[in-house]
């Protein structure tokens, strides 16, 4: 699994691939990495299949349950924490949860990575999973806070893109969500083949002695 997320002036950006495997079998090439918590929150997920799948579709319940309860949306360090809470619990026992958790609150935009030790951490960039190695190499080469809204959310693809490329464990196709303001949107998937062309176009010149 590669999935991202990072903060820049127009938001957040959140962009994850779609493969599933068990060892070296690719159990799926398109499950859905992102879980749209509310339409302000989202959450992401890489490690065990079940745990985060199972944790996090809970959170989307208590994040509802605290709505209706406070006649109020819940904050994204709220959010993060109750999942922090829950990972740490549970601490030992073998869960496997890389996550991040994003979206648009009072505060402005939230950015949190929560992992099953129950570490909980905000910040302005994050990758998590076997291919967030490669991802993390694209994104340092060419993040700044002042990207536009059409640079990021190709940086974020492009990002996972090339992860997808070397990571055995990551493939399938991109998906890209922009958190602003007014919520979560996802952005139109790319072929993945058209995209290649696209990006290895620029071969290196043969050079002919
Ligand atoms: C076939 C299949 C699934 C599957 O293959 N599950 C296996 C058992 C699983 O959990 N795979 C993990 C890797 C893994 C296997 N055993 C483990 C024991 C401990 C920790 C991790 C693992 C996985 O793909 N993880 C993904 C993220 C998942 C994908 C499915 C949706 C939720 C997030 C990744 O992190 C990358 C592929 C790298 O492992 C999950 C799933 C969801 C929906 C539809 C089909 C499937």
């Amino acid at each position: 699994t590669t999935t991202l997320g990072f903060k820049f002036k127009g938001g957040v950006i959140i962009a994850v691939d779609s493969r599933a495997t068990g060892g070296m079998f690719i159990g799926s090439q398109e499950v859905k990495k992102v879980i749209e918590i509310n339409d302000c929150l989202l959450g992401t997920m890489a490690g065990g299949a079940a745990d985060c799948t199972y944790w996090e579709r809970f959170l989307s319940k208590q994040c509802r349950l605290y709505e209706l309860r406070n006649r109020e949306k819940i904050s994204v360090a709220a959010a993060s924490k109750l999942l922090a809470n829950i990972c740490f619990h549970y601490k030992g026992y073998g869960l496997s949860m890389g996550t991040m958790i994003a979206g648009w609150d009072k505060r402005g935009p939230g950015l949190y990575y929560v992992d099953d030790d129950g570490r909980r951490a905000p910040g302005n960039l994050f990758s998590v999973g076997s291919g967030s190695t490669y991802a993390l190499g694209v994104l340092d080469g060419s993040y700044k806070w002042d990207l536009t809204d059409e640079e990021a959310q190709e940086l974020g693809r492009r990002a996972i893109f090339h992860a997808t490329h070397r990571d055995a464990a990551s493939g399938g196709v991109v998906r890209v969500y922009h958190v602003k303001e007014g919520g979560w949107e996802k952005i139109s998937e790319v072929d993945n083949d058209k995209y290649w062309e696209k990006y290895s176009g620029d071969k290196m010149p043969i050079v002919i002695n």
